[in-house]
Order: C-alpha cells, then sequence, then structure tokens
C-alpha cells in the first residue's frame, strides 16, 4: 500500500496530455472540448451581483485578532466549511511575493513551462490540474504543484534567479503551517478539542510532520466565460486548505447544497476551506467545502492553494469525544494517502466509500457529492 502521497501517484496516474492546448492566448474561441454543460443539478451564479446577496449569503469575513474569533470560525466551519479570514498574521508582502512568483511561471512561454512539466504518475510540476481525468470538458486553466522542493523544477523555468522563487516557496510553506495549525486548534477548540485528543498532531501540537501541497493556479482570460469553467467542482482531501487569490473574482462555494456563492476578493484575505479529512475527523460537524473556479472575459486570475493535510502515518477518524449514542462513527478510519487513493479513484464519491454508517438525524447528506453531475 502507498506510504507517502507521492507514492499514491505513482499508484495512480493520470494521462492528461499536457503538451496539448495549455497555449490559451492562442485560442480565440473557444473550442468545444472547452464548452462546458453546466451541472444540472445546480444553478450557477456566475454572474453573481454582490449588490444582490444579503450578508447572510455571503462567506464570513473572520477577523482573526478579534477576542471571539474561535467561536466566528467555528460556526463558519459549521455552516459553511469555508470562511475568509483577515488580520492573519502572514505577510501581505509575502503574499505580493509569492502572486508575483506564480505571475512569472506562467507567463513564461507554453514550450518551457514544459521544461517542467509534471509527468503522468508525478505528483509535482506543471499542468492541467489532476481532477481533470473526472470532467469530460477540459478546464480552462493551468496549474504548478510544489510537493517538497520545487528547485528541480525551478532550475528548469529560471536557471538564474530559482534562488529567489525557492526561498519564496519556502517562507509561504512556513508561514501557511503556522497559519493552518491556528486555524486548526481555533476551530477544534470549539467541539471542545485538545491536544491530547490528537496526539499524531505532534508533541508541540504544531504539525510539525504534516506533508502539504502549494498549488498555483492561473486562469487565464477567456473568450467565452459562459460557457467555460476555470476548475471543475470538487472538495479537497486536506484537512484545510487556504487560498489566496488576487484581486479577481472566480472562486464559488456551494451554499446548503443549492447555490454558489462566490468568494468576494478581500485584499490581503485568504480564503480557508474544510477539506474532507477534517470533515471525517469531525463526524461531519465541519463540512467539507464544495466549491469549483469561474473564468471571466477581461481579467487573468491567479490563485495560490494551500493544501494542509495529516502526518502520513495517522490515522484520521472521528474524534472520540465527538462521539455518543446518537452520534454514532460515520466513517471508519483512513490515513491521507489512502484517502488520495480513494479520490483518485472515485472523485467526488470517495467520501462516501469510508463511510460506515448514515447520518442518524435521516437528512440529505449536505457532502453526498454524487449528485454533482457535469453534461
Ligand atoms: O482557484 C481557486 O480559487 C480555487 C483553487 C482550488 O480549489 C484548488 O486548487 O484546489
Ligand atoms: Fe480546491
Amino acid at each position: 500500500m502507498a506510504t507517502t502521497i507521492a507514492d499514491v501517484f505513482k499508484s495512480f496516474p493520470v494521462h492528461i496530455p499536457a503538451h496539448k492546448n495549455l497555449d490559451f492566448d492562442s485560442l480565440h474561441e473557444l473550442p468545444d472540448s472547452y464548452a462546458w454543460i453546466q451541472p444540472d443539478s445546480f444553478p450557477t451564479h456566475k454572474h453573481h451581483n454582490s449588490i444582490l446577496d444579503s450578508d447572510a449569503d455571503s462567506v464570513p469575513l473572520i477577523d482573526l485578532s478579534l477576542p471571539n474569533a474561535a467561536t466566528l470560525i467555528g460556526n463558519a466551519f459549521r455552516s459553511w466549511g469555508a470562511f475568509q479570514v483577515i488580520n492573519h498574521g502572514v505577510p501581505i508582502s509575502l503574499l505580493q511575493s509569492i502572486e508575483s512568483s506564480a505571475d512569472t511561471l506562467f507567463s513564461l512561454p507554453p514550450s518551457h513551462k514544459l521544461k517542467a512539466a509534471r509527468t503522468p504518475d508525478g505528483i509535482s510540476g506543471y499542468g492541467l490540474v489532476r481532477i481533470s481525468s473526472f470532467f469530460p470538458k477540459r478546464m480552462w486553466s493551468e496549474g504548478f504543484t510544489i510537493v517538497g522542493s520545487p528547485l528541480d523544477h525551478f532550475r528548469q523555468l529560471w536557471p538564474h534567479d530559482y534562488h529567489k522563487h525557492c526561498e519564496i516557496v519556502e517562507e509561504y510553506d512556513r508561514e501557511m503551517r503556522s497559519l493552518c495549525g491556528r486555524l486548526m486548534w481555533l476551530g477544534l477548540g470549539e467541539l471542545g478539542i485538545t491536544r491530547d485528543d490528537m496526539k499524531w498532531a505532534g508533541p508541540d501540537g504544531d504539525f510539525k510532520t504534516s506533508p502539504a501541497a502549494t498549488q498555483f493556479n492561473s486562469y487565464p482570460v477567456c473568450p467565452d466565460p459562459d460557457r467555460a469553467m476555470g476548475l471543475g467542482p470538487h472538495t479537497d482531501t486536506s484537512l484545510l486548505t487556504i487560498v489566496y487569490q488576487n484581486n479577481t473574482r472566480g472562486l464559488q462555494v456551494l451554499r446548503e447544497g443549492k447555490r454558489w456563492v462566490t468568494v468576494e476578493p478581500v485584499a490581503g484575505g485568504l480564503v480557508v476551506q474544510v477539506g474532507d479529512l477534517l470533515h471525517i475527523l469531525t463526524n461531519g460537524l465541519y463540512p467539507s467545502a464544495l466549491h469549483q473556479a469561474v473564468v471571466n472575459r477581461t481579467r487573468k486570475r491567479l490563485s495560490v492553494a494551500y493544501v494542509f493535510g495529516p502526518p502520513e502515518s495517522a490515522e484520521i477518524s472521528p474524534l472520540k469525544k465527538l462521539l455518543g449514542p446518537t452520534q454514532p462513527p460515520l466513517y471508519r478510519p483512513v490515513t491521507w494517502t489512502e484517502y488520495l487513493g480513494k479520490k483518485a479513484e472515485h472523485f467526488n464519491n470517495a467520501l462516501s466509500t469510508v463511510r460506515v454508517c448514515a447520518p442518524i438525524t435521516g437528512l440529505l447528506d449536505v457532502n453526498d457529492h454524487s449528485r454533482v453531475k457535469v453534461g
């Protein structure tokens, strides 16, 4: 069985021809292969207008310096599986630097970017996002995944100034890891969970051995955005994902299984999303956020997703403190590596493959993503 996250990708190679159609600038009309038929179960709100929104319909914006931040985080995780955070302590200059690295990378000529192409059984590198293989249509985006050191790939991309970009990525990893740890404990603290309940977070509870991936995403301007899709609907496998987006709309979160709500870009803000493993850990109390990214005609969009998981050997199962006679465990124990394999095979149905019991309330399970269909 795969023991590292890199092994999982070796076991589930994805053959997406990265050499084809990644020259978006040359496409002046939307090729049929990119023309999405919208998921028929949910109306999409591509031209979502914030003026029409009531406050209750916006992804919560939380100021982490407030004394009641933990309560706000708990509420947001419970009802949205997502929120946007400001005053998070990550230097704005670092966010600008990582955006600039991503921008420089995606602005390289296509043939140059392909020098750092991800191999079919590889985890890191440039190409279409892995989830592309689950959708019948192509996505209007390109990505660059970093797991471990980006040194080899960055040397290919920038023979002269790879150092600078490596340092930015390393600092980003340090800052994001620390923020993820902080947010995990604030959110779990609201459920009465302490460090003693989660020994795998390390002796200091600092998640030091947790692997993470940094994913750069680029959504070029699109000649026909209403018929295209930047990144199809999905949940992340992580415990938490933190998304930095430039000042261009695109990220949408599914609200109450019904409506897509745009996460309005806020200067210096970071979007925090519950991943499937935090969903399992909290026995579904904090549902993983189904999200997607749409594109637009005039502005290129960039995002950087920090995908944070548990140590590879940690068995993630519903926390004992959250269980009781009327709260049976809904999921069996699973490691991140095993779960990544489930995701690679079953994609948005992966959670149901580790479910052992239906929610006792008999209510509609908001995380039953088998309902999301394309085409
Ligand atoms: O571009 C975005 O805002 C979302 C990115 C995302 O969902 C991902 O990389 O998993
Ligand atoms: Fe995502």
